[in-house]
């Protein structure tokens, strides 16, 4: 277990009551609390962290060490140091986990980092005990259950960008693979086979990309095919602006008609699951292609194969399936093995050691924040709120950070709590069915620490309170 690399300055509990202040909800309650009445606090300083500004505060009512973090899949050692240069207990594990060890292993947890194979589902979370927040180390949340999190005030957080290149760059070395069956010529070869042939292999230059999702991914590949003399197509839900010459279409099968080579880059939503099957594959143009390096189950497989095999496409490109194996080393099938000019790699797009370490700081940062600061920018599933950092020399100022149903009447009642109080700064804001509001006060002794936690708490619109100092 790391040690915490900070230095106590004050015992709040040896300040106030026995009992110790109550400060913080169901989430985030520090190791060695049986419940939120009998929290062990200390209050820590140490250097500036997430981004705060020099003179800034740093909040943190409880002893780091107590805050427990499961890394799984295995998280960038970027983001493993991160969190235990706060002090956080991080424990690590190179695969995903399945379901039942899943549960037993999140049960006391208050932070869970995981990339795109562990599914989060409402069953996992239920038995997720002290839980506050998820990571996800890559683009997609999918594999979490996220209006289930919301609903129990767990944010969530990804990184939306950090991958988006090596993505890009992958799919143009597809491309440029596909069009010369280099999959097929490296296989013979290392099969001790010479086939050395021109038939039905050609230049990229001048092809026509479909660009399907026209997002960080799909535009950043439209710059890089341009620039290698491609001609480009691309198909959105939503109208977006397209860089260099490329050319929004206005359906699916626009594109699917004209394109030499079809890329997908959407998320895996209800809209777009099996959004190519047979009927789609039949659009496309004879001997042409098919990337995918979404999600699986954007695809479906069997028609692909059929496809493939048919000769009615020249050949794909498939990093994502709708199974994959937990882990490395673990066997994979799929009707796409032995397909001609098929390459399959085992969901790599993401996988440089850039990315890896971008989304290391990224997503370890946007924890941080929000455990030791309440602050939920860039939250996937959560309204995002943040707030002005209380300053250093605000010696009994606290922030009181309260997820909530968003119904009426509820400002009125935080109102109400607080109006005794002076209340620095204070935003709210609300996402679906929950709400978040952030609000500092300033001049607080212990014991109205504790009344104002324990009113606030029990709101009925409570889902969790957490006052950090
Ligand atoms: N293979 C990998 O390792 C890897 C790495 C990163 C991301 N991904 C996957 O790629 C996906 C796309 O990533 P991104 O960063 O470009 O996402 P993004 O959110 O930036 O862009 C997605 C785009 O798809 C569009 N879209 C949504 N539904 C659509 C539909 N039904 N039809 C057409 N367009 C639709 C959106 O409007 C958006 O412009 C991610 O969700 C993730 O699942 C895979
Ligand atoms: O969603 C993503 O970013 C990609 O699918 C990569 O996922 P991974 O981190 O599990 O490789």
């Amino acid at each position: 277990m790391p040690s915490t690399n900070s230095t106590p300055v004050q015992s709040i509990a040896t300040a106030t009551s026995a009992s110790g202040p109550i400060i913080a909800g169901p989430a985030l309650i520090p190791e060695g609390s049986s419940s939120a009445s009998t929290p062990v606090v200390t209050r820590e300083r140490q250097g500036s962290v997430g981004g705060l500004a020099k003179k800034a505060k740093v909040l943190k009512p409880f002893n780091t060490a107590n805050i427990k973090i499961l890394l799984l899949e295995n998280v960038n050692e970027t983001a493993v140091s991160a969190l235990r240069d706060q002090g956080y207990q991080v424990e690590t594990f190179a695969k995903a986990l399945g379901e039942e060890d899943l549960i037993a292993k999140i049960k006391d947890v208050h932070c869970i980092g995981i990339r795109s194979k562990t599914k989060l589902t409402k069953k996992v979370l239920d038995a997720a005990e002290k839980l506050g927040v998820i990571g996800c180390f890559c683009i997609g949340t999918n594999q979490v259950d996220l209006e289930h999190a919301a609903s129990k005030g767990i944010a969530v957080f990804n990184s939306p960008f950090s991958n988006s290149r090596s993505v890009a760059e992958l799919v143009i070395a597809e491309i440029v693979l596909l069009s010369r069956q280099l999959g097929d010529r490296n296989k013979e070869m290392h099969d001790g086979v010479w086939s050395k042939v021109s038939a039905n292999c050609y230049e990229i230059r001048g092809k026509t990309l479909g660009i399907v999702g026209y997002g960080h991914i799909g535009s950043q590949l439209s710059v890089l095919a341009e620039s290698m003399g491609m001609r480009v197509l691309f198909y959105d839900v939503v109208p977006l602006m397209p860089l260099g010459t490329s050319k929004q279409v206005n359906t699916l099968s626009d594109l699917l008609t004209e394109a030499d080579f079809v890329t997908l880059h959407v998320p895996e939503t209800e809209d777009t699951k099996n959004m190519i099957g047979e009927n789609e594959l039949n659009q496309m143009k004879q001997g042409s292609f098919l990337i995918n390096a979404s999600r699986g189950t954007i695809v479906q497989i069997p028609a692909l194969a059929k496809a493939l095999r048919s000769g009615h496409l020249g050949g794909a490109a498939v990093d994502v399936f709708p199974k994959e194996p937990a882990a490395n080393g673990k066997f994979f099938e799929s009707e796409l093995v032995g397909c001609p000019n098929t390459l399959l790699t085992p969901h790599i797009g993401g996988s440089t050691e850039e990315a890896q370490s971008m989304i290391g700081v990224e997503v370890s940062q946007a924890l941080i924040k929000f455990i030791n600061s309440g602050t939920s920018i860039g939250a996937v599933n959560f309204p995002e709120v943040d707030l002005r950092a209380i300053r250093d020399d605000q010696e009994n100022s606290i922030r009181l950070c309260y997820t909530h149903a968003n119904v009426p009447g509820v400002l009125l009642r935080i109102t109400n709590i607080l109006a005794e109080h002076n209340v620095d700064k204070q935003f709210s804001d609300s996402k679906g069915k929950i709400a978040y509001l952030m609000a500092d006060i300033s001049d607080v002794t212990p014991e109205q620490i504790q009344d104002i936690y324990r009113r606030v708490s029990e709101t009925p619109t409570n889902i969790v309170t957490r006052v950090l100092y």
